[in-house]
């Protein structure tokens, strides 16, 4: 069974139609894109995971079971970190343990995992001190550490400069096996999504279907495993560009 199960989601805002008939599941650790040009509605799909929209058709499946409105099992990361400046570091990333469980159980886990989420001493620190990759690495911890054993990432490392999101991508890389999350990235940044996913879902524009599936299945991936991966760069954009081969391609 399928951990996270979606089946023929439709939806319009107003008269316009963003979303046609998508279909796809994610098995239980894996990491999916959803990857497509700017506008085509993917962060449209997070939102209808997430309940702050409701599909006009179509089924959310958890674990076999149908999500309606808002459900534990998502933790959603927008781009933007979205910490409230006048909380320390160690209470932004606490703030969904008043939601969650315990305060106090939270703040201790939380201390755990600075030093691995390279946040050691800003425990104390307003976000207003921190680097943009601290404070999105600050919003991530925020993210993994809630009891959601689903996380959804919208474009979370896009407003950074290109080195810092380069070091952020790294991080994540290292930090999957860690999380031991299944994850759905909402990305239009090609490399990232091959770099990090173990399968990558090609959106077409609006109204969006799923248009083409690509499995990347290399286990050692670094930065030259990723600059090596042209052909693959060009089988992507050959699916976004509609010259689709068909089937699934392992690479
Ligand atoms: N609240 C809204 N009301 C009306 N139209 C909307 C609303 N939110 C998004 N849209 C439109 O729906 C379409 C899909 O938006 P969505 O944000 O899901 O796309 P996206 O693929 O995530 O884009 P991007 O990569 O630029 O973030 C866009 O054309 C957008 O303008």
């Amino acid at each position: 069974m399928m951990k996270l199960e979606i089946s023929g989601l439709s939806f319009s805002y107003g008269e316009r139609q963003v979303l046609e008939d998508i279909s796809f599941g994610v098995a239980e650790g894996e990491f999916v894109s959803l990857l497509g040009p700017s506008g085509c509605g993917k962060s449209t799909v997070l939102k209808l995971l997430t309940g702050i929209l409701s599909p006009d058709r179509g089924r959310i499946l958890v674990d076999g079971e149908e999500i309606r409105g808002l459900s534990s099992h998502f933790a959603y990361m927008p781009q933007n970190d979205l910490l409230f400046p006048w909380k320390t570091i160690l209470d932004n990333v606490c703030l969904y343990g008043r939601i969650h469980g315990s305060l106090e159980e939270m703040r201790e886990r939380a201390r755990e995992y600075f030093p691995v989420f390279g946040l050691e001493g800003y425990e104390d620190s307003y976000p207003a001190s921190l680097s943009g990759g601290m404070r999105q690495r600050a919003a991530f911890l925020r993210t993994a550490l809630c009891s959601a054993d689903i996380l959804l990432l919208d474009e979370p490392f896009g407003a950074l400069d290109v080195i810092t999101r380069g070091e952020m991508q790294d991080w994540l890389l290292a930090m999957r096996k860690e999380l031991g999350k299944t994850v759905v990235l909402v990305t239009h940044d090609m490399d990232e999504a091959i770099y990090l996913s173990d399968r990558i879902l090609i959106l077409n524009p609006a109204p969006a279907g799923i248009h083409g599936e690509i499995s990347v299945c290399e286990t050692q991936r670094d930065r030259d495993w990723l600059y090596g991966q042209g052909e693959l760069r060009r089988e992507i954009h050959g699916r976004i560009m509609g010259k689709e081969r068909k089937g699934n391609d392992a690479l």
